[in-house]
């Protein structure tokens, strides 16, 4: 099955529109709203599909996570790039996976649109999300069952703690927190209902977002704080809308509600601003999280190295894959900083949990501080939806890297051609 040949690739654009009930709405999205006719955002993928020779059931399916307009711009990076991908066999490409990679983040004249970051980065995603799909497919494995692929011979008196650790996933799960109580979109009495909701679930971490007017987050924040009580976690999300003095200055007026983290505080590519806030909050015990819209394994090295976040938030569809994403996780263990993925948006639920699984059983072996974003939305659409029990992610039991849609679905959500888009336009809603 290795010798399978990659024979097609498509893509297409898939949008739902989650901005109808402001689903996924935070603080930078609102400046938009102010600006434009649209409310934001509408959770959307460029969906890849790479069929092979061996059968007509053997495929990989990847995506990548954007919020609506654009997708069509990352369906056509992906289409410029299927030049590089079909006709390889996997073999070819998983004997030498880091050449591929470099195949598609190098192209000598694509890479001048990057390189390996914004839209050609967000298609490299989609690609090798894929192809790791399609890799576990045939394997039978997930990708955060890479430790099985190790063999234990002679070094099990340091590694048998991680089988041990396996175990504990698949009887406990992997920690989450909850996005979906609070968007920013939502109304109060919309936000105490979910909360109470939430709790009476079992979740314990709460994420607000914050940053478009201070008195509506001092008030949404103390609501939330009242929920939930003392002990459990609250951390909040500003989307990138405050310069630095401001973030220092925003933050330490909700600094009574003991927020764990301010999450993008400031413009994503700003690393030493970063640090300056995260040097600022240090007294107040508030850390600094970011990494959903962080270009590469490269920008995270020196996130990292200049001591600007205290959490690293990875993202499956952001950069180059699990690929990057490895990378990613290992230089966290070095610099001891906890990951916490991002997950917010349409899939990325499903792809980050392999990861932050890895991460547990295969580098960090710790849970503290540790904890993987969870938004209970649009799973349904997928074949492999994610299992959460008592606010933990339960592994996932099919091979493969969990991105196949149900084609009902895509076909429904098919942007701009979809029932439900033709719905929406003959409506005039959107
Ligand atoms: C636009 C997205 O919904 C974004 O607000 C998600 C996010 O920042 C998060 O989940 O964190
Ligand atoms: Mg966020």
């Amino acid at each position: 099955m290795l010798q399978s040949k990659i024979i097609n690739l498509t893509v297409r654009d898939v949008r739902f529109p989650t901005s109808l009930e402001q689903h996924g709405s935070d603080a930078m999205l609102a400046i938009n709203v102010l600006d434009s006719q649209h409310t934001d955002p509408d959770y959307s993928v460029a969906y890849v599909v790479l069929e092979t020779d061996s059968d007509a059931t053997l495929k990989g399916y990847g995506l990548t996570f954007t919020i609506g307009r654009g997708t069509e711009i990352v369906v056509c990076a992906v289409k410029a790039l299927s030049t590089l991908v079909v006709g390889k066999t996997l073999k070819e490409i998983v004997s030498d996976f880091r050449s591929f990679y470099r195949l598609l983040s190098s192209d000598g004249q694509m890479r001048w649109i990057g390189p390996e970051k914004g839209v050609i980065q967000l298609a490299i995603a989609a690609i090798l999300n894929a192809v790791w799909d399609l890799w576990a497919r045939v394997e039978g494995k997930d990708p955060a069952k890479l430790v099985s692929c190790i063999d234990f011979r002679y070094i099990t008196d340091a590694l048998t703690e991680q089988e041990a650790l396996e175990e504990q996933m698949l009887k406990e799960g992997y920690p989450a927190y909850t996005t979906s109580c609070a968007w920013l979109g939502y109304s109060n009495q919309q936000l105490t209902q979910l909360c109470s909701d939430a709790l009476a679930q079992g979740w314990t971490k709460f994420k607000v977002k914050v940053g478009a007017d201070l008195q509506d987050d001092i008030h949404r924040c103390s609501l939330i704080r009242k929920l939930i009580g003392p002990n459990n976690a609250l951390m909040i999300d500003a989307n990138q809308r405050w310069d630095v003095n401001e973030a220092i200055t925003w933050v330490t007026k909700l600094a009574e509600f003991h927020p764990l983290w301010i999450e993008e505080p400031t413009c994503p590519d700003d690393i030493l601003g970063h640090a300056s806030i995260s040097k600022a909050l240090a007294p107040l015990g508030i850390g600094v999280a970011t990494g959903e819209q962080c270009h590469n394994r490269v920008m995270f090295k020196q996130f990292l190295q200049a001591s600007a976040l205290q959490f690293v938030q990875i993202d499956s569809c952001r950069v180059g894959s699990v690929n990057e994403n490895l990378a990613i996780i290992l230089m966290a263990a070095k610099f001891n900083v906890p990951v916490c993925p991002h997950a917010g948006g349409v899939g990325l639920c499903e792809l980050v949990q392999h990861l932050i699984l890895f991460d547990y059983i295969s580098v960090s072996a710790s849970l503290n501080n540790r904890m993987c974003e969870y938004v209970d939305h649009l799973h349904e659409h997928f074949k492999s939806p994610t299992i959460i029990r008592n606010a933990h992610y339960m592994p996932p039991e099919d091979p493969g890297y969990s991105c196949e849609m149900l084609e009902e679905s895509v076909q429904k959500h098919q942007y701009p051609q979809g029932e439900v888009w033709r719905a929406i336009e003959k409506q005039g809603i959107l």
